[in-house]
């Protein structure tokens, strides 16, 4: 047995969650006394889980482990353009109104970031575009540098555009399907997003033509479906999720959210809209359920604020709840999706 595959074995052996086996044989490098895994999603959790469980074996072969993360392009269904330097597009999607997407949207965006990821915001919610404040940027526009393309918005590590940056909030809420989805493909493709591993559309809610004509405007690589628990939700998110499957975009899971409220006084826990049913939903379409997030005061006032939790308060148990939702995440398009093959310049002789 070579010396590489022995630390393949030992690797593979220790790891519970099946994650090396997944990786293809070039993910393991040996140099010198290093040996390196690269792996397709942000996971600090199960890095460290890896080199505790496997040093001493790896380091009775006079080696050292590094985990190095490298998130690829993966593959879209369509055969939409893809968007300079923009790796994977996620849509954020709700079936119903006022569940929490944007809020979702953009805590997980910064957690992606606490993760090491870098990432770009597109409010595509015409509607109701939420990003502006949520971000603290409510006075902000979007400048240009040759008259013909956008510079995003910064704030708090990621870079964002928003229909709410661009148009009066009246004008686009009266929108009809082929406006407003080419005005969110026109603000996709003449923005300068600059390398991003991940761009987060905070889609608008529904599942109506303006929503289906949007998702196939946009060369989105997944998506995922928020949902509150209670009954009236679940039945438009399992519409969301199918509208999805109608245009093969692949649904990542569902995020269950305002899931049960604890109590700031006196620790009491209540189900104020229900509780599990987005478990539920999510077992009954074969789907995981990403996260289940407590409806907490402090979501709703560090949005409010243009400090979102995430970025408010990193360490609080409040923002776990996002990062593990994030580290799972890019798990989730690791194991179901597939990576673009990489493409190699031929350099004329
Ligand atoms: N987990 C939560 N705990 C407490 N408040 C929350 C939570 N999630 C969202 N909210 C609050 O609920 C309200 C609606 O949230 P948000 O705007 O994110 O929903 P939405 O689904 O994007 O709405 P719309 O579809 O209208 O754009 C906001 O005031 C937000 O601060």
């Amino acid at each position: 047995m070579t010396l590489l595959e022995k630390v393949s074995k030992i690797l593979g052996v220790s790891d519970c969650d099946n994650r090396v086996e997944m990786l293809p044989a070039s993910a393991i490098t040996l140099e010198a006394t290093k040996v390196y895994l690269q792996v397709p999603f942000l996971d600090p959790h199960w890095n460290e889980q890896l080199v505790l469980k496997t040093q001493s074996k790896i380091a009775a072969l006079g080696l050292s482990l590094t985990i190095e993360t490298d998130i690829p392009a993966f593959q879209t269904q369509k055969s939409t353009a893809s968007v300079p330097g923009v790796k994977n597009i996620i849509a954020i999607s709700s079936g119903k109104g006022g569940v929490g997407k944007s809020t979702v949207t953009v805590n997980l965006a910064l957690a992606l970031v606490k993760l090491g990821a870098k990432v770009g915001i597109l409010d595509a919610d015409i509607y109701g575009p939420s990003m502006p404040i949520m971000l603290g940027q409510a006075e902000a526009r979007p400048g240009s540098h040759d008259g013909k393309t956008m510079e995003p918005i910064t704030a708090h590590g990621v870079v964002a555009n928003s229909i709410g940056f661009l148009v009066p909030k009246d004008d686009a809420t009266v929108w009809r399907g082929p406006m407003a989805s080419k005005a969110l493909s026109q603000i996709i493709r003449e923005t300068q997003w600059g390398q991003l591993d991940y761009l987060i559309v905070d889609m608008p809610p529904g599942t109506g033509d303006i929503q289906l004509t949007m998702s196939q405007q946009v060369p989105l690589t997944a998506a995922v479906v928020v949902t509150t628990p209670q009954n009236i939700a679940l039945a438009d998110a399992s519409k969301g999720i199918s509208m999805f499957e109608k245009v093969s975009i692949p649904v990542l899971g569902v995020i269950e959210n305002m899931s049960s409220h604890v109590c700031n006084q006196c620790g009491h826990e209540e189900a104020i809209f229900s509780s599990g049913g987005g478990q539920t939903l999510a077992s009954e379409r074969t789907l995981p359920c990403l996260a289940q997030l407590p409806l907490h005061i402090q979501y709703r006032q560090d949005t409010d604020n243009g400090l979102p939790t995430v970025s408010a308060e990193p360490e609080s148990v409040l923002s776990q709840h996002y990062l593990s939702l994030a580290s799972r995440l890019t798990v989730e398009m690791a194991k179901t999706l597939h990576a673009q093959p990489q493409v190699i310049a031929v350099k004329q002789l």
